[in-house]
């Protein structure tokens, strides 16, 4: 048995960035941008006013000053001359500042009587005046990769990008293996259960840019199991879940061998997930999860989700780790990676009294897994222990 971090360390090197497409704006949201944009212009691309008032010139502006207001500059129109002394330019927010103003008063601070305005501030410290290229100027770059947030699709938006290139949605195919199981919907014979777990990892992979297939249920026997994985062809990743332990029917890593799987490892030292199994299978790469529900699941928060990260070409790293205090003590951990499922809120957190791997009520009312070290040693109320968000 190896190490969670060894493992993800095996998963990495097996994962290739897959390649890249162009994508509207409309639909970025999510993706991974592949290649650093450019700014196509300076924004803003003149000194633009911050507020609706009056364009002129500081050194003027005294209390009680008086001004000829000789024209106006609105947003997309601006004015078409020069503030000389003793005037200014009505001017409304988002309009270019004319020649020889450097500051616009707000009109709340204006008396305006016909063409003549009177000062009622002498207060000129904020010039409510953008300078060009503030925001940013042409060629500064937004870099990539990274996922693009809907401040990012602004951002490029703003710097004239219609479409960005972006990594392509890596496809999983995902494979229930078992004679236990039906599909949801279907009715369960004798001594059959819903399939769950393909389910559960489609929404996971797909809400962090997946595209996820849900195949055929693989019967427990070779030719099914084999039809199934030859309607993998094409999938970036092949997750096939159940069967992978040391049962008679745990058939699973046999017939992957057979089709071509050069294994990379077999068995974690985790809690739960032990029997989990990695390699290379033709252009795919292979992850057998175990098939215990809450065990597939917390294998796609910690194998699956940081692989198909780095397969859209962003930083191999483990799943993100939060801190929290406990709100009640724990026992000694034994000698795998126990990942708990947990309560956190507000800082603080609890593990659920129940921990067995079949239970999906509990996985679905937790939205943590508290971490234990291998041999961790009782931890008490209060303790700080480290957590993965669900
Ligand atoms: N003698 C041993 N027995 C077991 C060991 C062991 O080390 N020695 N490991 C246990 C551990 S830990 C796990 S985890 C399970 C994993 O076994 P498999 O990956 O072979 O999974 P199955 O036996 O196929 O299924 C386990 C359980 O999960 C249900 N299942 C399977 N697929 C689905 C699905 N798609 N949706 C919902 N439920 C599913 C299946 O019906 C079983 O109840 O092995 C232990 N045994
Ligand atoms: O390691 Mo198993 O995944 O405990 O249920």
């Amino acid at each position: 048995m190896i190490s969670v971090e060894d493992a993800l360390d095996h998963l990495f090197a097996l994962a290739r960035p897959v390649a890249t497409e162009l994508c509207p704006l409309t639909e970025a949201a999510g993706r991974v941008l592949a290649a650093p944009i450019t700014a196509k212009l300076t924004q803003p691309p003149f000194p633009a006013s911050s507020m609706d008032g009056y364009a002129l010139n500081s050194v003027e502006a005294d209390m009680h000053a008086q001004f000829v207001v000789i024209g106006e500059a609105a947003a997309g129109h601006g004015f078409d001359g020069r503030v000389g002394a003793g005037q200014a330019v009505r001017i409304f927010t988002g309009a270019p500042v004319p020649e020889g103003a450097d500051c616009v008063v707000i009109q709340e601070e204006v008396e305006r009587r016909g063409k003549l305005i009177t000062l009622l501030t002498e207060d000129t410290s904020k010039s409510n005046i953008r300078p060009a290229g503030q925001d940013f100027s042409l060629g500064d770059q937004m870099k990539a990769p990274r996922v693009l947030t809907p401040s990012d699709i602004a951002l490029a938006a703003s710097m004239n990008h219609a479409e960005l290139c972006v990594y392509k949605r890596p496809v999983v195919a995902l494979v229930s293996t078992g004679d236990e199981l039906v599909q949801p919907g279907e009715t369960p014979a004798d001594g059959q259960i819903i399939a769950s777990n393909t389910y559960g990892l489609k929404a996971l992979l797909e809400a962090h840019g997946a595209e996820a297939r849900i195949l055929p249920i693989a019967r427990d026997n070779r030719s099914s199991l084999e039809t199934v994985f030859s309607l993998c062809e094409g999938a970036d990743l092949i997750v096939t879940i159940g069967g992978a332990s040391v049962g008679d029917h745990d058939i699973v890593a046999d017939v992957a061998e057979s089709m071509g799987l050069d294994q990379s490892f077999y068995k974690v030292a985790m809690r739960p997930g032990k029997p989990l199994m990695a390699g290379q299978m033709g252009a795919s790469v292979m992850i057998g999860l175990p098939g215990n529900p809450v065990s597939a699941m917390v294998c796609g928060h910690v194998f699956l989700l940081p692989f198909l990260r780095a397969m859209t070409g962003l930083e191999a790293a483990p799943a993100e780790r939060f801190s929290a205090t406990l709100t009640e003590p724990l026992p000694a951990n034994g000698p795998r990676e126990h990942y708990m499922r947990a309560r956190v809120t507000k800082g603080q957190i609890c593990a659920e009294s129940r921990q067995d791997s079949a239970l999906l009520s509990v996985l679905a009312s937790a939205n943590a897994l508290l971490i234990r070290p291998p041999h961790d040693s009782a931890r008490a109320l209060g303790e700080t222990v480290d957590y993965i968000r669900l």
